[in-house]
């Protein structure tokens, strides 16, 4: 059953600067602290600070908060990107990402190539991922570009490639940042019902989002990030409002 387990959760990215001497007076001259020093003496970003919830089956969560705030960051650790630099997360089930286009995909396979090798990963025999690299050429509309390598794909390409791929199989638990809602008009039509299929289906949903008729129309409850910290955490209308 797809549970996402997370205490005391911290995340930090070092920052290089040419001139860290001014910068480090700066940053201890300054109250926020969301710019600090690590034990090596290195300046860091505190991105996400002590993060503790608990997400079980069935909550569809919406992750809100300003630029900045660490929503972004929050998806890529659940999905294994980032390691917590202090904490506990424990995540149950398969994960489906739609958070960068890129992941997981090799710049200098076609696309029909990184769907199957996608499919063999997963479990599935060569002639299923065959099969699913047509399904997915079907619905990214990519035409004879799934024999290309995908270095030689526009923006737009990468990310119907990577929508179409992520949403051929039905994760456990769906991580989503909300530019995947913000395509080309034509294909967000298409990809709509789609989205909803996968939504409804997932055990879990966690999307992070400035779109408050998202959050309203899927979500269930709301996680407030502000400064890389839980402000609120509750049911939509308690840490949104009402509509
Ligand atoms: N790879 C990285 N290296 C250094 N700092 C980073 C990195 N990724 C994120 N950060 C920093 O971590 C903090 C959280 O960023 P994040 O992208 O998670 O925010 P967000 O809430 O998703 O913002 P937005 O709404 O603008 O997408 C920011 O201060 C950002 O500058």
């Amino acid at each position: 059953m797809a549970s996402i387990d997370a205490t005391g959760l911290a995340i930090e990215f070092p920052l290089y600067h040419h001139n860290a001497r001014s910068l480090k007076q700066r940053i201890l001259a300054s109250s926020g602290l969301r710019l600090k020093k690590d034990e090596d003496n290195r300046i860091v970003v505190a991105a996400l600070r002590d993060l503790t919830f608990t997400i079980g089956r069935g909550e569809r969560v919406a992750l809100v908060g300003p630029n900045g705030a660490g929503k972004t960051t929050l998806l890529r650790t659940i999905a294994g990107v980032y390691e917590p630099v202090a904490g506990r997360l424990r995540v149950e089930g398969e994960i489906g990402s739609l958070i960068d286009p890129a992941a997981g995909m090799d710049q200098l396979l076609t696309g029909r190539e990184n769907v199957v090798l996608r499919a063999l990963f997963r479990g599935m025999s060569e002639a299923e991922g065959r099969a699913l690299a047509e399904e997915v050429a079907g619905f990214a509309g990519l035409g004879d570009f799934l024999d290309v390598p995908i270095r030689g794909y526009s923006a737009g390409m990468n990310v119907r490639l990577a929508f179409a791929m992520a949403t051929a199989m039905t994760p456990d638990i769906l991580l989503m940042d909300e530019w995947f809602l913000a395509g080309d008009a034509d294909f967000m039509r298409k990809a709509e019902e789609r989205l909803t299929q996968l939504v409804t289906g997932a055990e879990i949903l966690m999307i992070a989002t400035h779109d408050m008729h998202v959050v309203r129309k899927w979500c269930t409850r709301a996680i407030r990030l502000e400064g890389g910290r839980i402000t609120a955490d509750g049911t939509v209308d308690e840490v949104i409002g009402p509509a």
